[in-house]
């Protein structure tokens, strides 16, 4: 299946990294002259285009647009000679399917959120899909998003928040996952020892919520013996009020001003 990503900056190189890995894509990409993407064109040998002209003309499957959001819609209106059967699929947050739909009259158009993780093919992929696509369109793109992670189909007015919670959240864990480096660092551990447990913490934390469908407040319970240290580390995030930090962090997020 030949893919085109249009606009190779953090999430399309994301993608392009994702899907190179599984070698079973033809790849190619679109993104104004830049030798950071020419780079990745000759480590990933994908084929570079320029411009739309070219990029219709090598009448790609499926179009993924990792274009800055506010131009996401005129790019869009420069690929309206795209071949109908070309599946578009937006990555762009906050840009309505409506609005790309207007510009790509004859093509099946989606949108999703995904995170930087899909580049290592654990990607967590929000995605709204017109319900009126047929069954062929909807499996190629779920298939094709599934290799990039997990695909989670929920409706366009959830896309934002769903976008919030698995496009920003991989940077809050990570200012989370920094911030232990430093304590870690504080208490004698050499950083590249500290970054290496603490990726592994949270990767083994998450499997198993996801594995255990435990809740969080589950899970930690287990972890906080009666009069342990573990209950007096909680009790300082309580005191500096983590908690309502991480609420205001997906709230602020959320604001569209
Ligand atoms: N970075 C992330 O984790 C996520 C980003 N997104 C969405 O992905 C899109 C891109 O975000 P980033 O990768 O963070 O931005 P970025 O600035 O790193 O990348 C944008 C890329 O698009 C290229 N570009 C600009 N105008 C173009 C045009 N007219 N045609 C083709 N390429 C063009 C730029 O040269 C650059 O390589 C945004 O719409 C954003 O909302 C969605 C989910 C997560
Ligand atoms: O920061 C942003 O706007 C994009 C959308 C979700 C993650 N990154």
């Amino acid at each position: 299946m030949k893919v085109a990503i249009v606009g190779v900056g953090s999430m399309g190189g994301a993608i392009m990294q994702g899907l190179n890995n599984l070698t079973k894509y033809d790849l190619i990409a679109m993104n104004p002259q830049n030798p950071r993407v020419e780079k990745l064109a000759h480590e990933y040998k994908f084929k570079l285009v320029f411009d739309p002209k070219s990029l219709i003309d090598l009448q790609p499957d499926v179009v993924i647009l990792t274009t800055p959001a506010p131009v996401t819609v005129a790019v869009a209106e420069q690929l309206q000679a795209l071949d109908p059967h070309t599946i578009v699929i937006s990555a762009a947050a906050g840009i309505k399917r409506a609005d790309l739909q207007a510009a790509l009259v004859n093509n099946p158009v989606a949108t999703m959120i995904p995170n930087t993780p899909v580049s290592v093919n654990a990607g967590t992929i929000g995605l709204s899909l017109d319900p009126k696509f047929d069954k062929p369109v909807k499996d190629t793109i779920v298939q094709l998003l599934n290799d990039l992670g997990d695909v989670v189909l929920v409706s366009e007015e959830q896309l934002d928040i769903v976008g919030v919670i698995g496009g920003c959240g991989p940077a809050f864990v990570d200012v989370f996952m920094d911030a232990m480096s430093d304590a870690a660092v504080k208490h004698g551990l050499n950083r590249q020892t500290a970054y290496r447990l603490i990726a592994s913490m949270v990767k083994g934390s998450g499997a198993l919520a996801y594995e255990t469908h435990q809740s969080p407040a589950t899970l930690r319970d287990q972890v906080a013996s009666p009069a342990g240290t573990t209950i007096r580390g909680l009790a300082a995030l309580e005191k500096h009020g983590f908690r309502y930090g991480v609420i205001d962090a997906v709230d602020q997020a959320s604001d569209e001003d």
